[in-house]
């Protein structure tokens, strides 16, 4: 369980939000929605425990998350604009990379493929891929590196329908076997019933979780 309680965050000496407060059991998703510029990546981050809370509290399962940074690493996957897939491999090799990390059955990295539709694109090497073929391989990474809490930031940039559909179908997966997924976006995410917390600008009084 994830538990939010009265966030903060200021940037560059100024507040981008406070007052942020959710709690998301086994299986719950939050999106995060509202203007460019007013914080939803600084929250994603400071979930991630990258960034750093100027007030309040992050719990994972009643205790403080943050208390051990490398562990809270652990139990996250982040997937952030930047994609940090390596240009030189081809999507089976960066797949097969990932299972091979997280000690799972290479069959697993066959099956993520597919899901995501790159069976394809199997033997293409990174650097030649489009956009939207590049944000798919990181997706497919998601399920592979087996982490309880998915981080998404704005994750269907550049995705086409299919592509949509596909990562509703790998984050309905992960709810339901326990996963909790927080995702930022300006579009509708395939996140059925998720909990939404919108950002206003300027973001001076907080954001409310509904
Ligand atoms: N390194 C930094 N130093 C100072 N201010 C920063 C820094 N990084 C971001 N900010 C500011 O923090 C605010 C929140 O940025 P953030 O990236 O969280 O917004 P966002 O809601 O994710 O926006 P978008 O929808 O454009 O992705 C912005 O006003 C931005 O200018």
């Amino acid at each position: 369980m994830l538990q939010a309680v009265d966030l903060a965050a200021e940037r560059g000496g100024r507040t981008i939000f406070r007052a942020v407060s959710f709690t998301l059991a086994p299986g719950m998703a939050l999106t995060l929605t509202g203007p460019n510029g007013a914080g939803k990546t600084t929250l994603l981050r400071l979930l991630a425990g990258l960034g750093r809370a100027s007030s309040g509290r992050l719990l994972w399962e009643g205790e403080d998350a943050l208390a051990d940074r490398s562990r809270h690493a652990r139990r996250l996957s982040l997937v952030g604009h930047q994609d940090a897939l390596k240009p030189g491999f081809t999507v089976a090799e960066t797949l097969a990379h990932e299972a091979r990390l997280a000690g799972v059955d290479p069959a697993h990295a066959e099956a993520a493929m597919v899901a995501m539709g790159l069976s394809h694109l199997a033997s293409a090497p990174i650097r030649i891929l489009s956009a939207g073929q590049r944000r798919r391989v990181a997706l497919a990474r998601l399920p592979l590196a087996r982490r309880r809490l998915w981080l998404l930031d704005e994750p269907t940039v550049a995705l086409d329908h299919a592509g949509v559909a596909a990562l509703g179908a790998v984050m309905a997966a992960h709810r339901a076997s326990g996963g909790i997924i927080v995702a930022s976006s300006h579009l509708p995410l395939p996140l059925p019933n998720a909990a939404q917390l919108r950002f206003n600008v300027p973001q001076r009084e907080g954001a409310e979780a509904a």
